[in-house]
């Protein structure tokens, strides 16, 4: 831990007292492939349970989120010609983006031409922000811009250290009331970044696992050979087996459902990447669906539920060659709810029920 006294003593009494409180707290853990959604919690949680964010905080994200209407419009133009089939610029003026960066982007958007490769964006890699602040360009430029919250919880930016948000939420009355601590830790999802986890495995209660359920016709940034929801449950099969992780307890967040919603509307189909969604029905409810797109969130959740039925074999060394002892480990409880991480109403529910399971301390198989 930091001190800056240099005072044995001090240090000492520092360092029981952060162990108190380290045994104190109820350790969280966000974990998932990048652009999942993890730093959007983190947000939602300062939010819901700290202070929101100050005019300062607001103002210091401005660049970021310009940067993301930049580097939106420049993704979209530039891969304009390079998906199959490709698209042209529709309007003369759009042309000038190059050298009037800025002002000229808003002409751009509006082009049918980027639009149509908007729609497609699947097919190349653009953030998720992009039509939410594109759309907002005229409010966005003007001088005493001030960024709304919702601004804030769509502005990307990937993460590539460790953070750790700390907060109190009162205990209901049901669970003897008082105040439960929490600590939640943020990384970064990408690949590069995953090596870094180890360091805080250590104590945690709970995983909060983020699955982005809109990323099943993507593929992911860091190889665009591998499809992004096959990444993601390959991942959550490492996090489900990992020994460094077996006593803390699983939360799956099927997340970004608002965009699985629209993508199954627009017609996109599942079965073009997973074969086996084509033959998927559901055990009960009388095999029937309410419609595609609740065919496909069960789908992805039922993927997870596989996994997670998969025995876990441990070996323990024996004392003679040969005599070493296989045991089979109980199944590992797994609760998994559909997500919006930047909808803050949804957040607040879904995690008054995290609270619960953490506070109840039975992690189950959550059927429903
Ligand atoms: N529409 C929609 N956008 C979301 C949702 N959750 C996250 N996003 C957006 O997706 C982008 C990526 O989210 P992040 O929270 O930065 O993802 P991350 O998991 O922290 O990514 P890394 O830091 O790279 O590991 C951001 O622009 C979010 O605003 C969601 O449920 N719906
Ligand atoms: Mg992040």
């Amino acid at each position: 831990m930091v001190c800056g006294t240099g005072n044995k003593k001090n240090v000492d009494d520092d360092d029981k007292l952060y162990t108190e409180k380290f045994n104190q707290t109820s350790k969280l853990l966000l974990l998932g492939t990048g652009e999942s959604g993890k730093t959007t919690i983190i947000k939602q949680m300062k939010i819901l349970h700290i202070n929101g964010f100050t005019d300062q905080e607001r103002q210091e994200k401005i660049p970021f989120i310009k940067q993301n209407i930049h580097e939106s419009i420049y993704d979209i133009a530039y891969n304009m010609d390079k998906i199959d089939p490709p698209m042209e610029i529709s309007t003369e003026e759009t042309k000038k983006i190059c050298r009037e960066y800025f002002d000229h982007v808003k002409i751009a958007w509006a082009d049918e031409g980027i639009q149509e490769t908007y729609e497609r964006s699947n097919e190349y890699q653009l953030i998720d922000s992009a039509a939410h602040f594109l759309n907002r360009i005229d409010e966005i430029r003007k001088p005493d811009y001030i960024p709304t919250t919702l601004d804030i919880l769509f502005c990307r930016t990937m993460t590539i250290s460790i953070s750790k948000i700390e907060f109190e939420v009162p205990i209901p009355k049901k669970f003897g009331g008082g105040i439960a601590e929490f600590w939640m830790y943020d990384v970064g999802g990408q690949r590069g970044q995953r090596k870094k986890w180890i360091q805080v495995f250590d104590g945690i209660q709970a995983i909060l696992f983020l699955i982005a359920a809109s990323d099943f016709d993507q593929t992911l940034r860091e190889d665009e050979n591998v499809n992004r929801l096959k990444e993601a449950f390959s991942l959550f099969t490492d996090i489900y087996r990992s020994k460094f992780v077996r006593d803390a307890g699983l939360i799956v967040f099927l997340n970004k459902q608002d965009l699985l919603k629209k993508k199954i509307e627009q017609g996109r189909r599942i079965e073009k990447y997973f074969p086996e969604y084509a033959d998927y029905r559901p055990t009960d409810r009388d095999g029937k669906f309410e419609s595609e797109y609740d065919k496909a969130r069960y789908f992805i959740r039922q993927n997870i539920l596989d996994i997670a039925s998969v025995p876990v074999m441990v070996e323990h060394i024996g004392f003679a060659p040969g005599k070493n002892i296989h045991e089979q480990l109980p199944p590992r409880n797994v609760y998994i709810h559909f997500t919006i991480a930047t909808d803050t109403e949804n957040i607040r529910k879904v995690f008054e029920s995290v609270q619960e399971i953490i506070l109840k301390n039975i992690l189950e198989v959550a059927l429903y």
